[in-house]
């Protein structure tokens, strides 16, 4: 479904940040990119997303090469919905506004029937649909970021960090929004994680990077349960 080809990217010209990064998704996979603060995790999601563009190397999405397609194309044509970690929803908007935000990019533009069907999988939406976003918590925030980004369908959905600041037990809920919506419209999601075993959870696959590159791939369970994958990358014992 995605895939990316030895990429170098970074964002002046003498630094690279990715120095030759290599992975994929398949359809309708969640796979979580782990590591160390500063590996470019959200640098390879940036340059997916089209607002970096690679050095050298190929973005692939459904067998086309979108190396070069800036980001609001990507959004707008590509099927990619991104969720940035931070500024993530427009507080001073009611929920139903920020959706149709994400309604400006749809094609088809059935913004309403979209709105249904989005509050139809999150319910927390529809309660407050009128209410201004600020009113929200944190993982409600976070919920409509999702539901934000998924307005025009997209087909690959990216996530930075979506737990980032929610207590443990809001995180599992946003965890199981994703996973949900997985479920429902078989969307492929790859995802920036730290809290790295709740994120295996509710994962097929990860990879774990390490200086702009790929150190570690597998299968979320089998990383899981291998001690020495818990004790160097995924922040010690698993519980
Ligand atoms: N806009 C930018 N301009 C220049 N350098 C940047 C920019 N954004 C990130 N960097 C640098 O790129 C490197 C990788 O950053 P990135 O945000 O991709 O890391 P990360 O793995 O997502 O880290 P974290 O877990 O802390 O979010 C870091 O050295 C960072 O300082």
């Amino acid at each position: 479904m995605i895939d990316i080809d030895n990429v170098i990217a970074g964002y002046t010209p003498e630094v690279d940040i990715l120095k030759g990064m290599t992975l994929h998704a398949n359809k309708a996979e969640i796979v979580t990119l782990l590591g160390p603060n500063g590996c470019g995790k959200s640098t390879l999601l940036k340059t997916i997303a089209g607002f970096l563009l690679p050095r050298s190397g190929r973005v692939m999405l459904e067998g086309a090469d979108v190396s070069r397609q800036p980001v609001h194309h990507k959004i707008r044509h590509g099927g990619v919905g991104f969720v940035p970690q931070t500024e993530n929803v427009f507080s001073a908007l009611s929920i139903r506004e920020n959706l149709q935000v994400g309604g400006h990019y749809m094609i088809r533009r059935d913004t309403q029937a979209r709105i249904d069907e989005l509050c139809a999988l999150y319910p927390v939406l529809r309660k407050k649909l009128d209410t201004p976003a600020a009113s929200m918590s944190g993982g409600e925030r976070q919920i409509l970021a999702l539901a934000r980004a998924l307005m025009p369908r997209p087909r690959l959905l990216l996530l930075d960090e979506p737990s980032a600041g929610l207590s443990p037990k809001v995180l599992l809920e946003v965890f199981e929004a994703i996973r949900e919506v997985r479920a429902k419209e078989g969307i492929t999601i790859l995802m920036v994680e730290q809290n790295a075993m709740e994120a295996l959870r509710i994962s097929d696959r990860a990879y774990v990077l390490s200086m702009g590159t790929v150190a570690l791939t597998g299968q979320a369970a089998e990383l899981m349960a291998d001690p020495q994958v818990r004790e160097l990358y995924l922040g010690g014992r698993a519980t």
